[in-house]
């Protein structure tokens, strides 16, 4: 199996918010070159175009409509995120969550301005969902173990392992990323352990005194 692809979504974190988005991507692009691990962040959108311009690696939006160009105040439209800077987007992440319909027509808007998708689901079932639409990844995320500091790859094995089996019959092209509570270096070896080729993760990262540090620690056994 290749590198791993690490995805830090930066919620809205105080610390990953302004000038933090970018002085958290530069530790990331570091710890990237140093390991050759691909790494993106998902910055808040006002944030995108900053981090975009500021540092060479993947920017990644944290939502995206499925609607186009005109009257749609309020919402996150592809062209602006990918004309911001972004390569990518999640899609219903569980502090966002959407609709089927929502979801599939936010990967189609993804695809449309070829932006990488990453659709975020909760059990195993909206996994078998989600990869049934076809997107680059599905990202499993126990709501209940997000921002616990628990990680899924130890506290739920089996929903990540009962993931990777479920989009290996259902579409083997969409790979699978887990998530919740990840943020030691044993916590991603369990996680690529249990046949996911990433994580999505959050506060272990971008809470930490020391991000550059914690990124370091995260990718040991790897
Ligand atoms: O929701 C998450 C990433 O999208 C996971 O958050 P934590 O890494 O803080 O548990």
């Amino acid at each position: 199996m290749g590198l791993p692809f690490i995805v830090l979504n930066y919620k809205t974190y105080l610390q990953g918010t302004g000038q933090g988005a970018v002085e958290i991507a530069k530790a990331c692009k570091a710890v990237s070159e140093d390991s050759g691990i691909e790494i993106a962040v998902a910055p808040q959108l006002p944030d995108i175009y900053r981090v975009a311009s500021e540092v060479e690696l993947p920017v990644f939006s944290q939502h995206l409509d499925g609607i186009g160009a005109g009257s749609f105040t309020g919402h996150v439209f592809g062209k602006s995120i990918k004309d911001a800077g972004a390569v990518g987007t999640l899609i219903n992440h569980s502090e966002k969550r959407l609709t089927l319909a929502e979801i599939e027509a936010s990967l189609k808007a993804a695809k449309k301005f070829g932006l990488r998708s990453v659709i975020c689901t909760n059990n195993v079932p909206t996994t078998a969902a989600a990869a049934a639409l076809g997107p680059d990844y599905v990202a499993i995320e126990p709501p209940e173990l997000i921002g616990s500091g628990i990680p899924v790859s130890k506290a739920d094995p089996e929903v990540v392992s009962g993931s990777v089996e479920a989009v290996a019959k259902i579409n083997s092209q969409v790979k699978v990323l887990c998530g919740a509570g990840i943020s030691k270096g044993e916590d991603l070896r369990a996680a690529l352990d249990l046949g996911s080729q990433g994580v999505l993760l959050a506060s272990g990262i971008v809470k930490a005194a020391d991000p550059k540090a914690a990124l370091e620690d995260l990718i040991r056994l790897v």
